[in-house]
């Protein structure tokens, strides 16, 4: 059973979420209790993972509004399509809250017009429609880890074992569980075909160091941490078959936003012909941009760099730069694994022209 950030009773209409800055030190749940805890747990990063964000900010919104009485539709409408787009404001560059919020306003919209549905019906439907959102993503999850692990296995002659690098963390916590990018590797190790992992720390949050490592060694996957700056030296002295790293952020034509360091790690890739994998679910594809230029890239307090935990690591009054994602260009990209299927970055315009979530 792989770890699980975020626990959603719906009986008694309890939210909590593992609070990830904690660990791998300390596992501590927080209590949800509404959009406003949402935003901040979010905006902190005590979750995090663009699936696990809009996730979270979703079922906020349930826990909020399920015991709420409402005078009418448009009231309720109202108030939804307020606190969604609040939601939207608590980290700008992963687009899962993003689109989950425009959809979940038009859903509104829809039933608010609809004559034939009434107050508590469209209340229903309304919060039926975000509760299936965890189930959705794990059942995503798992078939991006099985479509992810067949495509490289795909790559490599004979039933020999693969080398995986992988950035950040895309596991079970910063998903609904199973993970992305971590979820091919969950996958290739359930068919006997994973010989070792090799986790980057990802400064300068430690994604890696902190919660991919922490979930390798919880389920006992063969790994190794690295430090971001060893990639190419990795790379050079050993037989790596891949990289697949998560992703934010998918431009239609396949330019992708991802964690810090994402994009050297694809420019190290390349030189050392390694393919280099996006594993993403179809709710982290932006059709509405047409290249990775226009994805607003956050960027993160000085903090986040000159401290680990309360201690000082850099000198005080240094000034900082800390953009809390890249954008890889399509060009570097082999495939983007999603669960309807691996497409190369060219073949995503159709993909997302003729499938739909
Ligand atoms: C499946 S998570 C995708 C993505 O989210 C992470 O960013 P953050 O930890 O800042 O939320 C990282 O970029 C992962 O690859």
């Amino acid at each position: 059973m792989s770890l699980r950030a975020i626990i959603y009773n719906q009986e008694t209409n309890n939210l909590e979420i593992l609070d990830q800055l904690l660990l791998p030190a300390a596992t501590k749940y927080l209590k949800v209790r509404g959009v406003e805890d949402g935003w901040k747990v979010i905006n902190k990063m005590q979750v995090r993972g663009a699936p696990a964000i809009a996730i979270v900010g979703c079922l906020s919104l349930v826990v909020e509004i399920q015991n709420e009485k409402f005078e009418s539709k448009k009231q309720l409408r109202q108030e939804v399509e307020g606190k969604l787009n609040y939601l939207v404001s608590s980290r700008p560059t992963a687009v899962n809250m993003k689109s989950a919020a425009e959809e979940l306003i038009e859903l509104a919209n829809q039933l608010s017009k609809d004559e034939a549905v009434s107050l508590e019906d469209m209340k229903t439907k309304f919060l039926t429609t975000i509760r299936q959102m965890l189930e959705k993503d794990i059942a995503d999850n798992t078939a991006i880890g099985d479509n992810g692990a067949k495509e490289i296995l795909s790559l490599v002659s004979g039933d020999s074992p693969v080398r995986i690098i992988t950035h950040c963390n895309t596991g079970s916590l910063a998903t609904a569980g199973y993970g992305t990018a971590l979820g091919v590797i969950r996958s290739l190790n359930t068919m006997k075909r994973l010989e070792h992992v090799y986790c980057t720390e990802t400064r300068p949050y430690n994604q890696g160091a902190r919660l991919t490592a922490y979930e390798l060694i919880h389920e006992k996957i063969p790994a190794t941490l690295i430090c971001d700056s060893m990639v190419a030296a990795l790379m050079k002295t050993r037989n790596i078959s891949a990289v697949v790293v998560g992703a934010d952020r998918v431009a239609a034509n396949g330019d992708t936003a991802n964690k810090i360091g994402t994009y050297q790690i694809a420019v190290v890739a390349k030189y050392h012909r390694v393919p280099f994998f996006v594993a993403a679910p179809f709710t982290s594809i932006d059709a509405k941009i047409s290249s990775g230029e226009h994805i607003v890239i956050e960027e993160r307090p000085d903090r986040e760099m000159t401290h680990v935990g309360e201690h000082r690591i850099a000198a005080k009054g240094i000034q900082c730069w800390n953009p809390a994602f890249d954008v890889t260009p399509a060009s570097l990209i082999a495939g983007i694994i999603t669960e309807k299927g691996v497409f190369k970055p060219e073949q995503l315009k159709e993909a997302l022209s003729t499938i739909t979530n």
